[in-house]
């Protein structure tokens, strides 16, 4: 087994996939496709039927009012609904396949400078996710609530619309003393990792001085648990499957697909009447009663404003672009980072018979506090358990785009054993990336710069998180196992194994994206706390480029209850 023979494989089920998509397999779970022509008017027109899309674009149909959700792509196909097929949708037909511009380093240890990317597909990004459920920490909806300048994004007053929008299967954690904090009656079925080969570890971790805790998210809690999954009953739960399917016959909801928004139109007052686009190389333009509502992720949405005059005033007339309202658009891309760590245990690795109901490898997240007495992680980590190496492979590879030499080397070393791969994130990065205008071509992908470690700060406080979390080798459960970190690379061998500097070197040589990215309409500078573009009317975005930092550890379910809170938003200011 090789990088290059399971990257191979990989190609061939993708074309397999894409095969299978053109047939329409689920066509029967969502909405059918509106007849639109040029003028048709609806109560309020959405942008992108992705995860946030989706639940606004619902809310508003449930409320009555006559919804068109514009989305690019097609629906959902059985690799989108099957955890276990999750490694075969990056760069495939139901994403963007956007990448970024060369940082310098990053390429170092990478096959390019970053793959980023999102679902082109109803239910958006949720439908080619990892599928990993959790809500961050007080601390982060704080930081939301300083940059709205409007205490009401705090963390209390957003568990209504966490649990308005979760249905938690697991049973054990709704009798437990943590069931008040979860919902069971809404649109998002969510289930816990409940594999028995994560207790070892978990036993591991507590040794190592770490709490292991049965819910890691309802309380904002630090320590470690095993993680929890957009998944129910075996199958992905995104927007479109959790919100549009149960009123896929309500007659206001409407969704054209295959239709790319080219351009948000405005009347002479700076008021967002309608939006432009394209299908099947038409030009239809629909018109908007109430509003428009841009929710097609933080690298489109921005692009969309871009070309439609509302951006930094330079850049739009260094295009030509008139300029409508001059905002920091695409200024403040935000994402968590960190190296990923490989370690080998003296567990043979025993790999399951492929289940493509479950994901291949459990995993267990850790929220982790330098200071003991700190309420806020400064780290989290993502821990998968590998005993599937071809799993391992496609991970390294594929999903995080290393070099297929790296992941070669990690595999001998790895001497198939049962491994312990973590990603190490910084929670509050300070760094950050820039999405311009390529050309006035809506078509052509944005400029994504990533801006990774930008701020040196940033990869000052990643060495001290490593340096914190490689210190489980010496603890006796973790010994007992024969925990051994993998030096996944030999980029870095000329600095001494475990100094500062061999450190900043692995950090980023070996650095992952998560593909959490937000902050590029950021509340405060691009929308204001009602999620209304600044200086303009009638126009708002609801989706990760609003909010305005990172929150620990995930962004699916945090974006899930910021739509929920949107769409009551929406309502109560009904024109
Ligand atoms: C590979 C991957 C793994 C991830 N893993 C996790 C995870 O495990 N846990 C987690 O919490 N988060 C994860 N995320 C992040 C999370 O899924 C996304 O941040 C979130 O779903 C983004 O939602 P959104 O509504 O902002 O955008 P999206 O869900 O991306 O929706 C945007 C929609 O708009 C459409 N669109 C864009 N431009 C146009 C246009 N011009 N016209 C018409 N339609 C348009 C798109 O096709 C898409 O459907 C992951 C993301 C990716 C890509």
């Amino acid at each position: 087994m090789n990088t290059t023979a399971q990257l191979a494989q990989i190609a061939n089920v993708q074309s397999a996939f894409s095969v299978l998509a053109m047939l329409n397999m689920y066509g029967y779970l969502y909405p059918e496709d509106a007849k639109v022509s040029d003028g048709d008017t609806y109560d309020y027109i959405v942008i992108g039927g992705g995860t946030a899309g989706c639940v606004v674009a619902a809310r508003l149909a449930e409320a009555n009012f006559k919804t068109l959700i514009i989305e690019a792509g097609p629906n959902p196909s059985i690799d989108n609904n099957l955890p276990g097929l999750v490694t075969y949708l990056i760069n495939s037909h139901s994403t963007w396949n956007f990448t970024t511009l060369d940082d310098g380093f990053t390429e170092k240890c990478h096959q390019q400078a970053g793959v980023y990317d999102r679902g082109y597909v109803l239910g958006g990004s949720g439908a080619v996710d990892y599928m990993i459920y959790s809500r961050g920490n007080p601390r982060d909806y704080e930081r939301f609530s300083i940059a709205s300048n409007d205490p009401s994004w705090n963390w209390t007053n957003m568990q209504k619309y966490f649990k308005k929008s979760e249905k938690l299967y697991d049973t054990r954690v709704l009798k437990s003393r943590y069931g008040k904090y979860h919902g069971t009656e809404g649109n998002i079925g969510v289930t816990k990792e409940n594999r028995s080969v994560c207790d070892e570890y978990l036993e591991a971790y507590k040794n190592a001085g770490e709490p292991v805790v049965l819910d890691g998210i309802g309380a904002g809690i630090l320590g470690y648990s095993t993680a929890l999954y957009h998944i129910a009953e075996g199958v992905r739960t995104e927007t479109a499957t959790g919100y549009l399917t149960p009123i896929k016959d309500n007659p206001n909801l409407h969704i054209t697909r295959g239709s790319m928004a080219t351009k948000i139109i405005f009347d002479d007052n700076k008021t967002a009447v309608g939006v432009e686009f394209v299908k099947n190389g038409q030009t239809i333009t629909v018109k908007a009663r109430k509003e428009v509502i841009l929710t097609a992720g933080p690298f489109k949405s921005p692009q969309l404003l871009m070309l439609s005059g509302i951006g930094p005033k330079d850049d739009l007339e260094g295009m030509n672009i008139d300029v409508i309202s001059n905002l920091p658009v695409g200024r403040n891309l935000q994402n968590s980072i960190g190296p990923m760590m490989c370690f080998k245990t003296n567990r043979e690795a025993n790999p399951e018979p492929f289940d493509a109901h479950q994901l291949v490898a459990p995993m267990i997240i850790g929220n982790t506090a330098l200071n003991k007495s700190s309420h806020h992680p400064d780290y989290v980590t993502v821990n998968f358990i590998v005993d599937d190496y071809s799993y391992f492979l496609s991970f390294c590879a594929f999903t995080i785009g290393l070099e297929n030499s790296v992941c070669d080397r990690i595999y001998s070393l790895a001497d198939n054993k049962q491994m312990l791969l973590t990603v190490l994130l910084n929670v509050i990065p300070k760094s950050q990336g820039v999405v311009k205008l390529r050309s006035t071509d809506p078509f052509d992908q944005p400029q994504i710069f990533n801006g990774y470690y930008s701020n040196d700060e940033d990869l000052d406080a990643v060495v001290e998180y490593m340096k914190d979390y490689v210190r489980i080798e010496g603890f006796s459960k973790f010994q007992s196992m024969g925990l051994e970190f993998l030096k996944a690379t030999d980029k870095c061998d000329q600095f001494e194994f475990g100094s500062t500097e061999y450190w900043r070197c692995y950090a980023l040589c070996m650095v992952a994206s998560t593909i959490f990215h937000c902050g590029t309409c950021p509340m405060g500078t691009v929308v204001d706390n009602q999620l209304n573009v600044i200086g303009v009317h009638r126009l708002r975005v609801v989706d990760a480029s609003v909010i305005p930092n990172p929150v620990s550890g995930s962004i699916f379910a945090p974006l899930v209850a910021v739509a929920e809170r949107a769409s009551d938003l929406i309502i109560k200011s009904t024109h």
